[in-house]
């Protein structure tokens, strides 16, 4: 059987293709390459160029493949973007997701991984923040999320399609084998911002706000190592495979790191003091998210394998050097 992978041309789905034909498995990535490269996809996976939302493709694509399962991860990523124009976010990210279900169900697609996100959560109560407290986003890329959540809920219980929702918090580092990095043109990423600092491409790190309720006043967020973030998918592929019931996870390690502890760490791994310029905050920036991450454990039987932010900001530096001298060259 075959999986497809929207936004597989990206950062987490290229590294998905990449596990996914790493364990034998046939991969159809669909991407309109607005922010991915063809070139991040393996030459293994079938590359099909166009746009998740256009139906007649998507139905194409299950008439010409054995799709058992879509992994969809196709998405507009940067919350302050959604701030500012937030028609573009629930037009990319909810009214297609819902002609991507419609074509799933039609084609009789059971399994369905969702990448979601912990700006689902908004600003929450407590942190650690579990699966189960009330949502309420304060961004237009949480809320744009949130409703293909929602879609996913009801079109299983409507349908035979069966779901696992990944809620990602922080993604970050490289594949440990150098095949594959975050790529995109206009970093906006903290980890991927402090690495092109510390490599003199850019000029410096804005940190963008210094009055947060946090112990030194930055944000605290859960940063996750790509690859085992991706390991989450391939055990919620499995579990579907095996039958086994919709479900809901956050995907972190269950550990805050405040933005200044973070370039801290980016200095000390590179070896480079680079400029630091403290500013004001950036909109839709909650204070503080921190995974709640037991139940992924337990119910998808994860293990992390790269819980150390020295190592993913050493996977992000050889990656960027990597990416640089591939421009340059
Ligand atoms: N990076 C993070 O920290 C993070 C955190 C939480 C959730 N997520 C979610 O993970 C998913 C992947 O994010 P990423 O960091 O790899 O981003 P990315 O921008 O690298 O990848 C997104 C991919 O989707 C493609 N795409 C976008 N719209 C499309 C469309 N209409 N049709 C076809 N292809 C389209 C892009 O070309 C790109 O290749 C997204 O759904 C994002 O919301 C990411
Ligand atoms: O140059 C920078 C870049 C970021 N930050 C700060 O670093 C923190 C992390 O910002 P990122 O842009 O790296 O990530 P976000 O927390 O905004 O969002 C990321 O994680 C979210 C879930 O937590 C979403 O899913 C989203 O897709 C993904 O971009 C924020 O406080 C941000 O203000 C800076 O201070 N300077």
């Amino acid at each position: 059987m075959t999986v497809l992978v929207t936004g597989g041309a990206g950062y987490i789905g290229g590294h998905m293709a990449l596990a996914l034909l790493d364990q034998g498995e046939e991969v159809v990535v669909l991407d309109n390459l607005s922010t991915g490269f063809a070139w991040a996809v393996p030459p293994a996976a079938k590359l099909i160029v166009g746009d998740f939302g256009d139906s007649a493709l998507v139905d194409q694509i299950f008439a010409d493949h054995r799709i058992d399962a879509i992994a969809h991860f196709a998405a507009k990523i940067v919350v302050p973007e959604s701030v500012s124009d937030p028609l573009a976010y629930y037009l990319n990210n909810t009214a297609k997701a819902r002609n991507l279900l419609e074509c799933a169900v039609k084609a009789g697609v059971k399994q369905f991984i969702f990448s979601s996100t912990a700006a689902v959560y908004g600003e929450p109560a407590e942190n650690p923040v579990f699966e189960n407290v009330a949502l309420a986003p304060i961004n237009p890329y949480g809320r744009s999320k949130l409703m293909v959540e929602w879609m996913l809920a009801d079109v299983a219980a409507a349908h035979q399609l069966r779901y696992v929702v990944l809620r990602y918090f922080n993604v970050a580092g490289a594949d440990p084998a150098g095949r594959l990095g975050q790529s995109s043109p206009v970093a906006t990423h903290l980890i991927k911002v402090a690495v092109q600092a510390a490599l003199g491409h850019r000029d410096g790190l804005d940190v963008f706000g210094t009055d947060y309720p946090t112990p030194d006043g930055s944000c605290v967020r859960d940063y996750i190592q790509v690859t085992d973030l991706v390991d989450a998918h391939l055990l919620a592929l499995a579990h579907l495979r095996a039958g086994g019931g919709s479900l809901t996870c956050n995907c972190g390690y269950g550990r805050g790191l405040s933005v200044l502890e973070v370039v801290e760490v980016v200095k000390k791994v590179s070896g480079v003091d680079f400029e630091v310029r403290l500013k004001g905050r950036r909109p839709g920036d909650p204070a503080s998210l921190v995974a709640g991450a037991d139940r992924v454990r337990q119910e998808l039987g994860w293990t992390p394998k790269h819980d150390n932010l020295a190592e993913i900001v050493e996977q992000a530096l050889s990656w960027e050097r990597r990416l640089h001298n591939r421009k340059a060259g």
